[in-house]
């Protein structure tokens, strides 16, 4: 079997694994994903990557996976360094990216800040999704100290529950019982959000199909949303995430405008025990 090279990448700490599958999409099974995953064992990562052609108007596709094997629809950390790759590649200042959420036009001036527009927010119950009728701005759920999230589909599914102060929350422990709660048939990914001095606002987050990460950028997108339908942030907001700043604005056509760094670990190769999913 033969070996694949790889790119370690991160958004704020939020860290890939990049493939680029366009010449041969690697096979990848749920073991093998879990094997590179481990982070004593294996490479590590929050979401495995794979760039993958595409015949639709897009520069390519992105295939993104978590670290438990489940497959996602969005990430937009990721999103900010695929676009980076494909510009270097191209010496060009705008790409756009296919996702399982829609295409994602990405720009920046210096190819290190990369803007995406993660496209428009959904919010019936059904696009969630919920598994019954539920006013999506104030969903009626309860998990410990956590209670009437906002729904918000970034593509993916999110919930934003607003609390006095995200640090004190145990994530740990409600993270995870908020995610599969049965009222999410596709689970979901949790944030907690407070209100900081200086009006912006601190988010962390238990993302679904890995756990706590240091940042998570379509659970920025979805707290802009949520934020502003209850009043507590405007068109604009800088998002502070365990791994830093993330700049966030609603645009005219009600897309969803994400902006942050982007910084390159390391080049490597999976070895072939790996891919075979032994860890
Ligand atoms: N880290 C990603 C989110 C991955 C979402 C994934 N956890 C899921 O929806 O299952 C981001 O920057 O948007």
């Amino acid at each position: 079997m033969e070996q694949i090279p790889f790119i370690k990448m991160h958004g704020l700490g939020n860290d890939f694994v990049i493939i680029d599958g366009r010449a041969t999409p690697p096979e990848l099974s749920g073991a093998a994903l879990r094997a590179i995953a481990d982070r004593h064992r294996g490479v590590g990562y929050d979401q495995l990557i794979v760039m993958e052609p595409t015949a639709h108007d897009a520069d390519i596709f992105m295939r993104i996976y978590n670290s438990d094997g489940s497959e996602a629809e969005a990430c937009g950390n990721a999103t900010r360094c695929v676009a980076h790759l494909l510009m270097e590649e191209a010496d060009k200042n705008a790409v756009t990216i296919e996702t399982r959420a829609g295409f994602l036009a990405a720009t920046t001036e210096d190819r290190q800040h990369i803007v995406i527009d993660m496209g428009l927010p959904k919010l019936g119950w059904q696009d969630i999704p919920l598994s019954r009728e539920e006013d999506t701005k104030h969903i009626n759920l309860t998990v410990g100290p956590l209670s009437d999230p906002v729904g918000v589909n970034m593509g993916n599914p999110h919930v934003v529950f607003f609390v006095e102060d995200a640090e004190a929350v145990d994530l740990e422990k409600w993270g995870p019982i908020a995610e599969t709660d049965p009222i999410f048939p596709a689970k979901a990914n949790i944030s907690v959000v407070s209100k900081m001095e200086n009006g912006d606002l601190r988010l962390r987050v238990w993302e679904r199909g890995v756990g706590i990460t240091l940042a998570c950028g379509s659970a920025a997108c979805a707290t802009i949303v949520a934020a502003n339908i209850r009043g507590l942030a405007g068109k604009e907001a800088t998002l502070h995430l365990n791994g830093g700043p993330l700049d966030l604005r609603l645009g005219e056509n009600g897309h969803v405008f994400m902006g942050g760094p982007i910084a390159t670990a390391y080049h490597g190769t999976l070895d072939a025990n790996l891919l075979k999913g032994a860890a």
